[in-house]
């Protein structure tokens, strides 16, 4: 047997401790299965006093993580620190730099630096891997760089955070709204106490732009994705969406139009027939659309100690067997910097809430604004009467230019028997 993989781990928190306690309890199959031992040679966190529940014993406890980039008994260093920036930053390039194949699980850092890094990794002929980085335990990124690698991807989509999955789930199961839902995933420790990346989008938009990259071979473009998240999505459109067959889901949408390349991140209704709309709780799924495989669905936890360190250790074996594959598929100096196609261009169907006063006329005036901007409307409902008079109109529209309904909801919010800020919602089909 070859001689061992040595290891270094820079962040003992979540991931790390379940990568430390992985390598423990699986140690005997990985050495099968990667052809020579797995060994935890060296490790560093913030404190080495905290608790964790996990056999540190005859491994080098290092102070300064960066120590481990340039250690000379260390193969590979896995970054699980995480930011885009500032130490994570340092100790994966040094890493790379000294020669040491570099495991990440942060997303956020590959979507800000992903194609540079990549590049540095190739020009030093070492592996940079990130599985746990996108959809946690879902093998995604090893989907695409081997088992979907013959395919030109036509459209990639996927529910990519599972905190706003559980809101929207439950927000749905129990009717109660955003706020409530989020103060009750806060408290069991679901969200984060600053809750923003998730709810806002940006963790998503994160994994996105990194899949973007690896599946249709372009430089990684956080910058390109448009984001919104899901704070303004009510459970009254959510019981709405029921009625008219679809169920809200945050996903993550990235294919390639005549504009260039269209990633978004936000709300969508999605048809109740669509298997994705039953992706529930904290779960996440990805749907690749290849020429030649058609339809694929990959669905598991996005996230946890448990899957994602199965993810790290996935990386950890393509290591040992001494994979040779560049980090996005095709070599980083190839990956093409290609155009954003621009959000107004996109030409979907759409779904707008509105809360109106209940009176003559008001219909008309709103039907006058989509017939000036040549939207068409599908379906129109409006229910019940109200004490106060408002009452919610919701319209669904068939496909139009994102622009138009732009101008459209703009004017429409102007009028005077339109109360709140109306709600609007993207229709995808699949
Ligand atoms: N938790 C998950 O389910 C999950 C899933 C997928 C990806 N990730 C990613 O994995 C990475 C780690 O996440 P986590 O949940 O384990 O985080 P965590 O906060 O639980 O752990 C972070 C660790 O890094 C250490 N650390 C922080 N600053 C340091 C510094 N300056 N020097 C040395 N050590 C330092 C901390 O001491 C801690 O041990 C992040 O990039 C995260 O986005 C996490
Ligand atoms: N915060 C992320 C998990 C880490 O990727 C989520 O809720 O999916
Ligand atoms: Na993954």
């Amino acid at each position: 047997m070859k001689p061992p993989l040595r290891i270094g781990i820079a962040g003992l928190g979540t991931v790390g401790a379940g990568v430390v306690k992985l390598l423990a309890e699986h140690g005997r199959l990985l050495s099968l299965r990667g052809g020579r031992p797995l060994k935890l040679v060296a490790v560093s966190a913030r404190s080495k006093a905290k608790k964790r529940d996990i056999d540190l014993r005859g491994v080098r406890w290092e102070k300064d993580p960066l120590a481990l980039a340039e250690a000379s008994d260390l193969d590979v260093v896995i970054e699980l620190i995480g930011g885009s920036g500032g130490i994570a930053r340092q100790l994966v390039r040094k890493a790379l730099a000294s020669g040491k194949h570099v495991v990440t699980a942060n997303k956020a850092l590959l979507a800000m630096h992903g194609t540079e890094l990549a590049e540095l990794s190739e020009k030093k002929g070492r592996i940079l891997a990130f599985e746990a980085a996108v959809a946690g335990g879902i093998p995604i990124i090893k989907a695409l760089r081997e088992g979907l690698v013959g395919n030109k991807v036509s459209r990639l989509y996927g529910i990519l955070n599972g905190t706003c999955n559980y809101i929207l789930t439950t927000m749905r199961e129990t009717g109660r709204d955003f706020d409530v839902v989020l103060a009750e995933a806060q408290a069991a420790g679901y969200a984060e106490a600053d809750p923003s990346f998730d709810v806002d989008g940006i963790d998503a938009a994160h994994k996105l732009a990194v899949l973007t990259g690896a599946a249709f071979g372009c430089q990684v473009n956080f910058e390109g994705v448009h984001v919104e998240g899901i704070r303004r999505v009510t459970s009254m459109d959510i019981q709405f969406a029921e009625e008219l067959g679809y169920r809200i889901k945050l996903l993550g949408l990235a294919r390639e139009t005549r504009y260039g390349i269209e990633q978004r991140v936000h709300p969508c209704m999605v048809p109740l027939e669509a298997p994705i709309a039953h992706i529930e709780g904290v779960f996440n799924a990805v749907v690749v659309e290849g020429d030649f495989v058609g339809t694929t669905m990959f669905q598991g936890r996005g996230a946890g100690q448990g899957p994602t360190a199965s993810a790290v250790v996935a990386d950890l074996v393509d290591v040992a067997r001494g994979r040779d594959m560049p980090a996005f598929v095709v070599p980083a100096a190839q990956l093409a910097a290609k155009k954003v196609a621009p959000i107004g261009r996109h030409v979907g169907a759409y779904y707008m809430r509105l809360m109106v006063q209940d009176r003559p006329g008001v219909i008309a005036a709103i039907s006058g604004v989509l017939a000036k901007e040549r939207i068409s409307v599908e379906s129109m409902l409006q229910r019940g009467r109200s004490q106060s008079g408002e009452v919610p109109v919701v319209l669904t529209t068939h496909e139009t230019e994102e622009a138009a309904m732009q101008r459209a909801v703009a004017r429409i919010a102007k009028l005077r028997a339109v109360a709140a800020e109306p709600c609007l919602i993207r229709i995808e089909t699949f």
